[in-house]
């Protein structure tokens, strides 16, 4: 038998004749002659695919670059329309940089019937799985299956509303393109598989003409099959790619809603079972980690599992011919048989997976939280405790890791050995059965077609091998998978019951506690952990008329007028919102206070009184449990909380104008110069000269890439000509945040120049100007009373007095935890001269307050005599 290396002279010779015809440079004939020679069939399979995938390659790139210019134009367009306004109603249009340009992003108006009618879906998922009692020991321990009917009905819930909405949706086209994708590349696997054995039949019968024309066609096809790879991998990172979008889109709209569900997280203690609650703290992980894995694995999976599934069947049909039905169906036995051994000793990835991705969201934000207040920690030292902290958090993560990894090794080795080695040697086995059991003759050509028949099933054995393991394999993804539908199951199920119109801050709303399929104690549905031991009917019935009766009462049932030119609360109750309802911890009760417009109220009171609480309450953060409360349009009223905030990553202008976008501010017609002079009435005009005359400046590094311009108005747009003469002091100080950049007085002016742009008729004001000198603080009260503002001012210093017409003290109660309160009119205020009036009122209350400084320097002085004699004595 000649050696594979020595080439007989029949192969060697149109070898030989290519590698002259490449010598002779561009010598067309001789190539021509020596392709003719290789008898090339141009309708052979090899050749048809090649030409097809150039030909549709050129296709969609034509169609890509024509899209591409469309776009363009479309989004000239609709910059144009937006900076005329004429959007489709509620539409935004948002100018993203992208490289060196901005890409133009059409914000569609939320549908917000939409997310209602989702609502109910979620709420009768959960009604189901109360009335079905699913809630067996095993979801208590939170060990469901990968393949259970939870998982489908979830999986199936964000999939229908969610991630393909719609028939006729862009997703769908993406799916169908990849299913084909799938086809075609096991198509293409059965044909390179048989032109494999053509090549070796080739090789052992000495035909050297076939084989270099075998091996034409063996380049011919590595085109389409490389181009299909590459497609499936794109399809499957496109698709991934818009479930994220929608994904987050859908979360973003439920969040970040003005009915104030990201504040009101916080308040859903309802009593679900631990699979359906979700820790408000780590929410960033679910909108981001989270929803990006779960996005990934699903689409990935289609591949995954998609192509070995193809293969199977396209390949089993194939060896059906050769290894007959009993041997096909003795292969998939023995695949049924392994997949069972396999499922029986994996561990439970799913809940392994919850608890590690919990670990790490809560190592990622301790972290967060040291960046966040590094000054603080380096003040007090801290950092020794804190890294204690953070290497405590670690060491459960690596626990969690370690046991995990060892979980994986064990159930890696059963993997290996039965789907790597056991499996292909399997399938040896099978490939050899048709050469075993056949007719034994000794001829040169049934050697050549036995090698080939070998070769080809041998390498359809081994993928079907390949095919069974990688579905195997998939099961891990497929637990992965549930592990993450879980969690963005419990996200979106927590959104849509804060989203609720009737969310009760943790107690079931009356209809759902009384609805007649639903159950006992959700926030939204049932309490699965109550149901789940209420196991009889009676039982049930008994705590569902509780709950309805209890929520009833202890509901929230107060007035709230939102029209009225003042402030006024009539029998209000201030009650920290819990599950408890009216029940729960009371900080103040029948509050009767009113005040008109022009009325400035001081809310005076001690740490911990319930000052914010009654701001949280005006501002409808907090529920109106009973009682009335009348207070102006939302559009006439600003809050001014006690930290100040500042608009990450925002200009300089972008902090004075917040929370409007600098596409309002254009059209209210409010100029730069306007921003200036409200700087320099705060006492911030030194800034300004800081930062280089210039508006926006922003400290913050990559501001500019990271600047959103709303609405086609250009943050530049409206700039004077005066501050466009920026100098490099600005570009000194970058890299920093506004918080580490101002001081905590600078910061509090800033604020207040906030309230001079916004310029609504009433202003709540928290601790306004605990870090401002007193001579710059009567500057600001002066300046507030002067442009007429009607505002309440929360602190718990009496000398503010004078700038305010009425006060409301809240008092520590001796016989009980409530605190007292009392509403009283202050002596009429000189508007003009604040310093002058005076009501004997307020002047013991200074008097308190002086005398009690007056103590406290005492008792400074005492002790400086006394560590003066010390050293005194010491010397
Ligand atoms: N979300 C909450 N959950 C539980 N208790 C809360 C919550 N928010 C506030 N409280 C409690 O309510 C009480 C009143 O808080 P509030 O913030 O209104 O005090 P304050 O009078 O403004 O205090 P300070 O002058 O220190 O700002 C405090 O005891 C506080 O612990």
């Amino acid at each position: 038998m000649p050696s594979v290396l020595s080439l007989p002279s029949d192969l060697s010779r149109p070898i030989m004749a290519l590698l002259k015809s490449a010598q002779s440079h561009g010598n067309l004939d001789h190539i021509l002659k020596s392709i003719r020679a290789l008898n090339l069939q141009w309708r052979s399979n090899p050749v048809l695919l090649f030409l097809l995938t150039i030909g549709s390659s050129s296709a969609i790139g034509s169609v890509y670059v024509l899209q591409k210019l469309l776009n363009r134009i479309k989004a000239r367009r609709l910059a144009v329309r937006a900076s005329s306004g004429n959007l489709k109603r509620g539409s935004r249009l948002l100018s993203v940089p992208y490289k060196d340009r901005q890409l133009q992003i059409v914000l569609p108006p939320m549908n917000s019937d939409k997310y209602e009618s989702d609502k109910l879906i979620f709420k009768s998922f959960m009604k189901d799985q109360t009335s079905s009692k699913i809630e067996d020991d095993d979801n208590m321990k939170g060990n469901s299956s990968i393949m259970d009917s939870k998982f489908l009905k979830k999986l199936f819930i964000i999939w229908r509303l969610i991630l393909i909405p719609k028939v006729m949706d862009k997703n769908t086209t993406l799916l169908l393109a990849q299913i084909v994708g799938l086809v075609l590349r096991t198509w293409l696997s059965l044909l390179v598989t048989k032109l494999d054995g053509q090549i070796v039949k080739d090789l052992i019968g000495l035909k050297g003409r076939k084989f270099a024309r075998d091996l034409v066609y063996w380049f011919l096809f590595a085109v389409p099959a490389s181009y299909t790879n590459a497609g499936i991998k794109y399809l499957t990172k496109r698709l991934a790619l818009n479930f994220r979008t929608n994904l987050v889109r859908y979360a973003h709209d439920l969040y970040m809603d003005p009915r104030l569900v990201y504040y009101k997280l916080q308040f859903n203690q309802s009593q679900l079972a631990p699979e359906y609650q979700l820790d408000y703290r780590y929410i960033d992980q679910y909108l981001t980690e989270d929803i990006n894995r779960f996005t990934e694995t699903l689409s990935s999976l289609f591949s995954n599992t998609g192509k070995p599934f193809m293969d199977l069947i396209f390949f089993a049909f194939y060896l059906r011919d050769t290894l007959g039905t009993a041997g096909i169906m003795g292969i998939f036995f023995n695949y049924f048989l392994t997949g069972w051994f396999l499922r029986l000793r994996a561990p439970n990835f799913n809940s392994m997976l919850k608890k590690k991705t919990t670990l790490e969201g809560i190592f990622f934000n301790y972290n967060i939280n040291l960046i966040n207040n590094c000054e603080e920690i380096s003040f007090y030292q801290g950092i020794v405790l804190e890294k204690l902290k953070i290497k405590s958090i670690f060491d459960s993560l690596l626990k969690q890791t370690t046991h995990e990894s060892n979980q994986r090794f064990i159930y890696g080795f059963w993997e290996d050995y039965v789907l790597k080695y056991s499996w292909s040697g399997l399938g040896y086995l099978f490939a050899s059965i048709p050469i075993v059991f056949a007719p034994q003759t000794k001829t040169v050509s049934s050697e050549t077609k036995n090698m080939k028949q070998f070769i080809v099933n041998k390498r359809l054995m081994l993928s079907m091998a390949d095919a069974g393991s990688r579905l195997m394999y998939s099961i891990k993804d497929l637990a992965r998978l549930s592990g993450y539908t879980d969690r963005i199951f419990t996200m979106l199920l927590s959104l849509h019951q804060v989203h609720d119109n009737a969310f009760q801050y943790g107690l079931p709303s009356p209809q759902q506690a009384g609805s007649a399929s639903g159950s006992a104690n959700t926030g939204f549905g049932s309490s699965a952990r109550l149901s789940s031991f209420a196991s009889s009917r009676n039982l049930l019935m008994m705590r569902r008329q509780t709950s309805f009766m209890n929520s009833m009462a202890n509901g929230i049932h107060g007035t709230i007028q939102k029209r009225y030119p003042g402030i006024r609360f009539e029998k209000t109750p201030l009650i920290i919102p819990s599950p408890k309802g009216v029940e729960g911890e009371h900080l103040l009760d029948g509050l009767n206070v009113k005040i008109g417009r022009y009325d400035n109220l001081l809310i005076l009171g001690k740490n911990g009184s319930g000052k914010t609480s009654i701001m949280r309450l005006i501002a409808q953060l907090w529920p109106l449990y009973s009682g009335l409360l009348s207070k102006p349009s939302d559009a006439d009223i600003l809050y001014i909380p006690q930290k100040p905030y500042f608009y990450e990553s925002g200009t300089l202008r972008d902090q004075i104008i917040y929370p409007m976008s600098m596409a309002d501010m254009v059209e209210r017609g409010v100029s730069d110069d306007q921003l200036v002079h409200y700087l320099e009435e705060v006492g911030l005009g030194y800034l300004f000269e800081r930062f280089g005359r210039d508006l926006s400046f922003c400290p913050t590094k990559h501001a500019e890439e990271t600047n959103i311009v709303v609405d086609g108005k250009s943050a530049d747009a409206n700039r004077s000509r005066a501050m466009s003469t920026s100098s490099s002091t600005s570009s000194d100080i970058t890299g920093t945040s506004w918080k580490t950049l101002l001081s905590g007085g600078e910061r509090q002016k800033l604020v207040m120049a906030r309230i001079l742009f916004h310029n609504k008729s009433f202003v709540v004001l928290d601790e306004p100007t605990s870090a401002i000198s007193y001579d710059m603080e009567a500057q600001l009260f002066e300046t507030l009373i002067k442009k007429r503002f009607t505002f309440i001012t929360l602190s718990h210093r009496p000398l503010l007095m004078k700038y305010h017409d009425c006060c409301l003290e809240l008092k520590e109660s001796e016989d009980s935890n409530i605190c007292s309160w009392e509403f009283r009119r202050l002596a009429s205020r000189n508007k003009g001269n604040t310093t002058s009036s005076k009501s004997s009122n307020y002047d013991a209350i200074i008097e308190r307050e002086i005398d009690e400084l007056k103590t406290e320097l005492a008792q400074t002085e005492e002790i400086s005599t006394r560590k003066q004699q010390l050293i005194e004595l010491l010397k």
